[in-house]
């Protein structure tokens, strides 16, 4: 069974009397483990269908069934459970806790759901800072270390908590392209490991070209989808 199935999944955002159709009918089904870009230009709807798929936002019609749940019948609270408990989320800006050290940052996700045993946190901490190849950095600031650094550090915290998907939306976008290709190349030695499923968004052709499946949007629709 997918892990994503989507059916005819369409957005509109109201902006005043104005309809902007974000997503006009999108059917895709993503199985487990599979390493997926969802690629097209500016404005082709690739963030809003991450937002979708790990319940972040809520599409205008159609199905969408992300690992077992129906996502359109999730009420506020549960949305944010689902999210908590199943998707990892990696943005382009990195959006670590600035006041929290790299231990701190990874550590939180753990908080949130409600790990709070010291040493089976600091194990798994620890397990998931040094398979980043992180641990070195441990006690410094996000301000302290590099942009592929802050970044390795935001898929240590997405990973920490062993969620069924990760969701990164354009996850190089600010990196050079050497650490670009090294965040890429450390999410698919993840992906093949653990086999998490891996949805990221990106225009960078360098990128696109390594995933493994690329489903192509333009304009809200999806206009190709290769492996
Ligand atoms: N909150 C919003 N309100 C109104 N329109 C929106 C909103 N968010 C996105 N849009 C519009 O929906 C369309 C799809 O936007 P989206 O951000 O999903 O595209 P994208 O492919 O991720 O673009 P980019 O690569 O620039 O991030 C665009 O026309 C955008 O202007």
């Amino acid at each position: 069974m997918a892990i994503v199935s989507l059916k005819n999944i369409k957005k509109i955002y109201l902006k005043g009397a104005l309809e902007v159709k974000a997503l006009n009918g999108i059917t895709l089904d993503i199985q487990k483990g599979e390493f997926t870009v969802l690629a097209g230009p500016s404005g082709s709807g690739k963030t809003t269908l991450l937002n979708i798929i790990g319940a972040m936002d809520r599409a205008t019609s159609g199905k969408a069934l992300v690992d077992g749940v129906d996502l359109s019948l999730l009420k506020p609270k549960d949305a944010s459970n689902f999210r908590r408990e199943k998707i990892g989320f990696i943005f382009q800006d990195y959006s670590l806790i600035p006041v929290l050290t790299v231990y701190e940052n990874v550590e939180f996700s753990l908080d949130l759901l409600g790990i709070h045993d010291k040493e089976s946190k600091k194990e798994m901490v620890e397990t998931i800072l040094k398979e980043m190849d992180i641990y070195e950095l441990k006690d410094r600031r996000p301000s302290e270390i590099s942009g592929g650094q802050q970044q390795r550090v935001a898929v240590a915290r997405a990973l920490v908590k062993k969620p069924s998907i990760i969701l990164a939306d354009e996850p190089t976008a600010n990196l050079d392209s050497v650490t670009g290709e090294a965040i890429l190349a450390m999410m698919k030695k993840l992906n093949e490991e653990y086999n998490i499923t891996f949805i990221f968004s990106s225009h960078d052709l360098k990128i696109i070209e390594k995933a493994k499946r690329v489903v192509r949007l333009r304009d809200g629709i999806k206009e190709g989808d290769s492996s």
